[in-house]
């Protein structure tokens, strides 16, 4: 569950002594198994949130509890470990290695976590068999459609088990009917795994269908439709 109250970025601007204020005092708790979607207008600090929550970046100021930790003030090697334990992250450019098989794409998400490579190859053919892509385990990424690169990414997210899962426009990258076919697989991963899903998005199909809606203007974040979860929490 994260807690967050008064969260704030600011980024250097590009000119001396510019700065730019990108989240201005976020307030939201995200309860376990919540499936929450971030929309807003451009550059209003979407991705900052998500990358404050998956632990890539810094908080300026505020308070960002996650399970009860103060992720602002850990040192680098703990925020490592809630990291690598924690949280899978999901891309619109997908993110693989092109070079590498879709095994082995999924594989390199275990590495940090020190697991051996014959657990690493089995848990990765078995998260790569759950997203629908077990006969395609040798294929490169040029060997495969989007949606099915989306897939890989997916898998890669999901083979260290993380809590959460947190995606910048999952599906944007997709025609329609493939950004149903994706949506529809993390809606099952999500009920499935009772997994906490974060994304932000642009498509208001896909905001439709989400249990709960977000909206950030301005650095400000509103809640825009509560589900029956996030009411009994
Ligand atoms: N590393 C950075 N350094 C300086 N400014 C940044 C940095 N990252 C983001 N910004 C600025 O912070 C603001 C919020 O950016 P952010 O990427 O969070 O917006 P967004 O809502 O995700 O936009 P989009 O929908 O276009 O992805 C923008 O003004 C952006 O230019």
């Amino acid at each position: 569950m994260y807690e967050i109250s008064g969260l704030t970025k600011i980024y250097d601007g590009k000119g001396k002594n510019e700065k730019v204020h990108a989240l201005q005092g976020v307030d939201v708790v995200i309860p376990d198994n919540d499936m929450l979607a971030i929309q807003g207008p451009t550059g209003h600090g979407k991705s900052t949130l998500l990358q404050l929550l998956g632990g890539l970046d810094r908080p300026t100021g505020g308070s960002l509890k996650f399970d009860g930790q103060e992720m602002a003030k850990m040192g680098e090697m703990s925020l490592t470990k809630l990291r690598a334990q924690n949280f899978g992250y999901i891309f619109q450019g997908f993110n693989l290695i092109p070079t590498l098989t879709a095994q082995e794409n999924v594989e390199t998400a275990l590495v940090p976590l020190g697991v051996s490579k014959v657990e690493r190859r089995e848990r990765a053919a078995k998260a790569l068999t759950d997203v629908g892509l077990g006969e395609r385990l040798g294929h490169l990424q040029t060997e495969l459609s989007g949606g099915q690169q989306q897939r890989v990414a997916i898998a890669r997210a999901l083979v260290k088990e993380p809590k959460v899962i947190l995606a910048d426009e999952p599906t944007g990258n997709l025609d329609e009917e493939t950004r149903d076919d994706i949506f529809g697989l993390l809606e099952k991963l999500w009920a499935d795994l009772g997994l906490t899903v974060i994304m932000v998005t642009h498509d208001s199909a896909l905001s439709k269908r989400v249990p709960r809606l977000a909206q950030i203007k301005n650095g400000k974040l509103t809640i825009k439709r509560e589900s029956k979860t996030a009411n009994a929490a």
